[in-house]
């Protein structure tokens, strides 16, 4: 097995006087996309957010790509090739689909070729592309916000609910481009509690509940499991039609 290209080990984070997560291990495996499933209030966007210093870790440790990333400022983070796309979506409203690309390649100028790439994976993009962000649907606002969270080459992209309140055609071409993006070399780790979406998507998953991660394995197994996703998730046959 290669070493994770992230690897979170007995991780705590306080947010104030709250105890919110209370020891997390968890790995995204190299180029594969692991997903992070639970319940609302698990923990699961306070992970990302301390993976990425948003929240400071008070104990444990967050290695990324051979380095020790627990105690680093969220600017130093980014530029080693981490990005977040939160749930609240980043993009800029007033602004246009491409100036909200443009903005987001910090480095130097907008690599067109690179422009072309990604659009590949969110057609939309190059239609509204001299729209302002705000006039677009919720599903093209998010494929504007993870477009400019991989302007620039990433080596592992942090996706919060991305499906959360989109209908289910739009959920499926962000499916589609998600399959695009992993067959790239970057990794992914997704939080969803759409099982559907990820089932199909993720290589491995890990299922938070109350500050812990309480499973973690191949999506595989969990997928064809569901006494398993019963235990775990709460999922019935009725939530998979
Ligand atoms: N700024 C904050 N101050 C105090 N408590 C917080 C703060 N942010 C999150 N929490 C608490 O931390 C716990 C975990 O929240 P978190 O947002 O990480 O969960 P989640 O699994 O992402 O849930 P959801 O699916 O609802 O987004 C919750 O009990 C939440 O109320």
């Amino acid at each position: 097995m290669p070493e994770p290209i992230l690897r979170l080990a007995g991780v705590h984070t306080h947010i104030g006087q709250y105890h919110i997560l209370q020891g997390v291990d968890l790995a995204v495996p190299r180029g594969g996309l692991a997903v992070l499933l639970g319940r609302n209030g698990a923990g699961k966007t306070t992970t990302l957010r301390t993976i990425m210093g948003l929240w400071k870790a008070s104990s444990g440790s967050i290695v990324f790509d051979g380095h020790d990333i627990t105690k680093m400022a969220t600017p130093d983070i980014a530029r080693l090739g981490i990005a977040y796309v939160p749930e609240s979506m980043a993009v800029f409203s007033d602004l246009t689909v491409r100036e909200n690309l443009y903005l987001a390649a910090r480095n130097g100028p907008l690599d067109e070729a690179r422009v072309d790439w990604i659009c590949r994976f969110f057609p939309a993009l190059k239609k509204f592309w001299h729209y302002p962000a705000g006039n677009l649907s919720g599903g093209q606002k998010q494929m504007v916000a993870i477009a400019r969270a991989i302007v620039e080459p990433r080596k592992l992209l942090l996706v919060d609910e991305p499906t959360k309140g989109l209908a289910p055609a739009i959920v499926q071409s962000l499916m589609a481009a998600f399959r695009e993006l992993k067959d790239t070399s970057t990794s992914i780790l997704l939080v969803e509690q759409n099982f559907n979406f990820v089932r199909t998507l993720g290589d491995t998953v890990g299922v938070m509940d109350d500050g812990h991660v309480v499973h973690t394995g191949a999506m595989a197994q969990l997928a064809g499991d569901e006494d398993l996703q019963q235990r775990l998730l709460g999922l019935s046959l009725d939530s998979h039609q």
